[in-house]
């Protein structure tokens, strides 16, 4: 999996809604109503997760959720990382 750009990158987070480019990973903030609806999502996520063969690098407090996704095989931002943020957005916000 090849290793994208930083124009690249830009380019392709303008097509997401909720993700930023920070210190090599792409990055999102998401807040739920409470820790139930929170923790319910990441079980949803982390199944997408299992079937892509691609795993966050994410944190949880209460009711936010704080996610990073990059390519660890590569030390960088791929196609597999713009693919599982689109399907966590998908999740999060409705298709
Ligand atoms: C063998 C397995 O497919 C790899 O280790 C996968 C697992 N999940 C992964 N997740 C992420 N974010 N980066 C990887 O390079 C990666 N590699």
């Amino acid at each position: 999996m090849e290793k994208l750009s930083v124009e690249q990158i830009e380019k392709r987070l303008a097509e997401l809604d909720s993700w930023e480019f920070i210190d090599g990973a792409i990055e999102t903030s998401l807040q739920f109503g409470n820790f139930k609806e929170a923790f319910a999502t990441m079980t949803r996520i982390a199944f997408e997760c299992e079937l892509q063969g691609h795993h966050p690098d994410w944190s949880n407090v209460y009711n936010s959720l704080n996610i990073r996704l990059n390519t660890h095989d590569v030390g960088g931002v791929t196609e597999k990382d713009f693919k599982l943020a689109a399907t966590i957005e998908n999740i999060v916000f409705g298709e």
